[in-house]
């Protein structure tokens, strides 16, 4: 893999920014010869990098930048105003809207923390309902971003269904039943006299693929080549894939899910959304049957998205998949 020249990150240390390769999604839609090779393309980076970037991706910049802007505007809210959302989101775990901070250490290591806002999105009609009514575009700027998004998961599903030779429709119609969450992260500078980290701590996260858009860079994924923490790329135009625990799982460990982190000391607020993409909350998922055999016994037991988000929250170091393995 080429690699650009090292970059500070926003801790000083100079990293190396990840040179994932860009699938043009635009191809993927029509029936030429390169779909094979953007097919091909989509193999090798979620087995190599479990990670890729897409362009003509269909989810327009406007769009991004609105639902970017708007999330910086409920985070900005006084605190009274988003109590409501914070008291239905704690109800439990799975509540369709939920308002937290988040925090987490990596091992022998210092909280990192963030502010997030969880929103519940497929079916649309189902959960629109809970999602913040202030600010006052809020449910019509993040209902494009997350409609356009949910499509492009829809797409890139079958695209990677197809990159395992399982078939482009391969459970479509459980995927697209499936549970679409959109995470909306806010790292917002503390007080100078706190102690507060700003960062997420080393994770994979689960669902089938995250797409994700940073409002600036600060995301880093850890290359399984040289066990080297390097930046996600971010630019204009593209948005980032990233490979899920239940992919890891359904592809019976050909696919690899990322591990990714953020560690930031920014003096202005960082935004990231990622919209996680995965099969119905209590759906049971398993290696795929025809990825296994006599020469590729099957290397994982089972498992829910419920026991996957289960799991992050009960605060248990490692990964739930790691110990699903056989
Ligand atoms: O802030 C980011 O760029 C990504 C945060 C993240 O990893 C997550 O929401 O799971
Ligand atoms: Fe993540």
């Amino acid at each position: 893999m080429a690699e650009k020249d090292g970059q500070l990150n926003n801790n000083h240390d100079l990293i190396q920014t990840m040179e994932l390769p860009m699938v043009d999604v635009s191809i993927l839609t029509q029936d030429s010869n390169e779909k094979s090779i953007v097919i091909k393309q989509i193999q090798e980076a979620c087995q190599t990098w479990g990670a890729f970037q897409v362009i003509n991706h269909g989810v327009s910049e406007a769009v991004i930048q609105a639902a970017m802007e708007v999330n910086r505007n409920f985070f900005d809210l006084p605190e009274m105003m988003k109590k409501e959302i914070l008291e239905l989101g704690s109800r439990d775990m799975f509540s369709p809207v939920k308002l937290l901070t988040f925090q987490r250490s990596a091992r022998g290591s210092d909280l990192l923390q963030r502010d997030l806002v969880r929103l519940y999105a497929n079916p649309f009609e189902d959960f629109i309902d809970f999602w913040p009514t202030e600010p006052a575009d809020y449910r019509e700027k993040m209902g494009r971003y997350t409609k356009d998004v949910r499509k492009l998961g829809i797409t890139l599903f079958g695209a990677i269904m197809e990159s395992l030779n399982l078939g482009p429709t391969h459970l479509q119609e459980n995927f697209d039943k499936g549970m679409h969450m959109v995470i909306a992260n806010s790292y917002s500078p503390p007080t100078p006299e706190s102690s507060i980290k700003l960062g997420a701590a080393p994770h994979s996260d689960h669902g089938i693929i995250i797409i994700l858009r940073q409002s600036s860079p600060g995301l880093e994924v850890l290359d399984m080549a040289d066990g080297k923490w390097k930046a996600l790329p971010c630019s204009e135009g593209s948005l980032q894939v990233l490979v899920g625990d239940h992919l890891e799982l359904l592809s019976n460990g050909i696919y690899k899910s990322v591990f990714h982190r953020a560690t930031l000391s920014t003096r202005t607020t960082r935004m990231s959304l990622a919209s996680f993409h995965n099969f119905e909350l209590d759906e049971m998922v398993e290696p795929a049957t025809e990825l296994t055999g006599e020469d590729c016994p099957k290397r994982y037991e089972g498992c829910s998205t419920r026991d996957l988000i289960k799991h992050i929250f009960s605060g248990e170091v490692g990964r739930l998949i790691d110990r699903l393995k056989i």
